[in-house]
């Protein structure tokens, strides 16, 4: 489950719970998790700020404190402003060591920092906005240099709930105990490095009715990927041109042409230069080849028969991309999936954005997206969600914001963070094989968003089965399209109707 910020207090008065009896059961749970992951004699230092997670904070102290564990609590910020975090900081026994920040001098802050064997960070939740102020942020950076063990509350202080990022400084965390539900920033978590492991803690909180979240598993996968029937031929299992490819890049072309063969696609036409021809029939014979000098009639003949176009993966010498692009876009009337140079080409006419259009799922990774939306690659980074969410709203289009943590957003405002993958994807090719595997499922008749959260979920999914086998070293192409066939193998009774 996934709650942004103003989801929330819904979902909080919904429990019936008091913000005392969240507090208290959101503490003890937090207090139970860190004496579970901590041997017995680790002692805690717990920063405290002064809104509710600080109050987490202090009911942890006294948690701890009861299992006979070393704990001291300094706060962090002057007052501490919340009823519910007053109520904890008075159960606390007088025995707690608390110390005020600003009366600490910094070796003295320093010194209890390093001799503490965690720190747990409940300076801010999900209320804090960046940015940090000053004397905080020389002190988090500290931390962040010194690598020392840190577990946080909630959110990793400093990250903001609803944004990809926060501040550049929030602390770094080992662990990331998250109360009741999921927050946005939660999800990119391998994209902004923030925080190693995440454990959600539950507090009760029921889904919210309406969701902008969407989150793929295996088994909303499965009942989305199409059936096959005993009567199926190759016209009923999706029809799809791939015009990828050029010379110098005939692999891109393979790659985008056996992920969609791995999908299921029953009938694959390409359109690709004829010096690439040779290279790519004797890879992938069973496929339709035309020239990408086809005349004007013969390409739309050829786009009326299909049932999605992909388009763009190392076309980077295909003399005529920009003719063609243009032509598979205001004549093509089913999904267009566009990758790599169809989406630098894009970039260079951002007309063809402005006129009405048909489906278009746009696969970029973050270099390229900078190149579409004219933002810096750094501006993107720090704020993913909202950079997406405009450029897909504004131009009516599926992007695919690829990384670690690929960002899926609809032209509806739609969102997915998808969660699967590894580092074995980080290598040239993988972005062909995602091309591939989501235009094969957009021809299969799976609705843009559909087709695009399935595609980017099997393609982690298939390099994570990758890895059981061979080393994120070795994960190639055919490892991936192996693992993918795993994976369907699994669910093969569900898919054969
Ligand atoms: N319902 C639940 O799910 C449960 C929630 N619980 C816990 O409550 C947490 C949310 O608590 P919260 O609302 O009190 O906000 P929190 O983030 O602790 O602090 C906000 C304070 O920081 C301040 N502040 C913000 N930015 C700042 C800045 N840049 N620089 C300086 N100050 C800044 C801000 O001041 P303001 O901006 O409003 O003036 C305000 O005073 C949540 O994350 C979880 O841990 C659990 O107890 C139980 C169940
Ligand atoms: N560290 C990673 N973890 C998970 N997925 C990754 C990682 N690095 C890359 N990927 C995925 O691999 C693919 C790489 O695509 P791209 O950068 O376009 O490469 P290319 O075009 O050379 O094939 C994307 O789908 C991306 O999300």
């Amino acid at each position: 489950m996934i709650l942004e910020k103003n989801q929330i207090a819904a979902a909080e008065a919904a429990s019936g719970k008091t913000e005392t009896q969240l507090m208290e059961l959101a503490g003890k749970r937090c207090a139970d998790t860190l004496l579970h992951e901590y041997p017995e004699n680790d002692s805690f230092l717990i920063l405290c700020g002064s809104g509710n997670n600080g109050g987490d904070g202090f009911v942890i102290a006294r948690h701890c404190l009861a299992a006979n564990r070393q704990v001291a609590i300094i706060l962090m910020l002057d007052d501490i402003r919340t009823p519910a975090a007053i109520e904890a900081r008075q159960k606390l026994p007088d025995s707690c060591l608390i110390y005020g920040y600003q009366e600490l001098s910094e070796t003295q802050f320093q010194t209890m920092a390093q001799r503490y064997d965690v720190i747990v960070d409940c300076v801010f939740g999900f209320n804090f906005h960046a940015p940090l102020p000053d004397f905080l942020r020389s002190a988090f950076r500290w931390i962040n240099q010194q690598r020392l063990p840190v577990v946080s509350i909630d959110l990793n202080s400093g990250l903001e709930a609803d944004h990809s990022l926060g501040d550049p400084d929030a602390l770094h965390s080992e662990l990331t105990l998250a109360l009741g539900a999921l927050k946005p920033v939660h999800l990119f978590s391998r994209e902004h490095q923030k925080l190693d492991r995440l454990i959600p803690i539950g507090l009760g909180f029921a889904e919210p009715e309406a969701s902008r979240w969407i989150q793929m598993d295996a088994l909303q996968v499965t009942r989305l990927l199409p059936r096959l029937h005993d009567n199926d031929y190759k016209n009923t299992t999706g029809r799809l041109t791939v015009i990828a490819g050029s010379p110098w890049m005939a692999g891109a072309a393979q790659f985008n042409l056996e992920a969609a063969q791995a999908m299921g696609c029953g009938m694959l036409h390409a359109l690709v230069d004829p010096a690439v021809y040779p290279i790519l029939q004797a890879a992938c014979p069973h496929i339709v080849y035309h020239p990408n000098t086809l005349s004007e009639a013969d390409l739309t003949a050829l786009l009326n028969q299909s049932d999605a176009v992909a388009i763009g993966s190392g076309c980077d010498h295909l003399a005529n991309l920009e003719t063609v692009l243009e032509r598979v876009l205001h004549c093509s009337s089913v999904p267009v999936i566009l990758d790599a140079a169809a989406l630098r080409c894009l970039a260079r006419h951002p007309e063809w954005l402005n006129t009405p259009h048909g489906d278009w799922i746009l696969t970029p990774h973050v270099g390229e997206f900078s190149a579409l939306c004219g933002r810096s690659v750094e501006e993107i980074q720090a704020d993913r969600i909202r950079c997406a969410e405009e450029y897909a709203l504004a131009h009516q289009v599926t992007l695919v914001l690829k990384g670690a943590d690929t960002l899926i957003i609809s032209p509806e405002g739609l969102r997915c963070v998808n969660k699967t993958g590894n580092p074995s994807l980080a290598k040239a090719g993988s972005g062909d094989l995602l091309t591939g595997m989501i235009a094969a499922l957009a021809a299969r008749g799976l609705t843009p968003m559909e087709a695009a959260c399935c595609g980017v979920w099997l393609h982690g999914k298939a390099a994570d089965k990758a890895i059981e086998k061979t080393s994120l070293y070795g994960v190639h192409h055919k490892e991936i399209l192996a693992g993918l066939d795993a994976f369907l193998f699994d669910h093969q009774k569900e898919l054969w109707r």
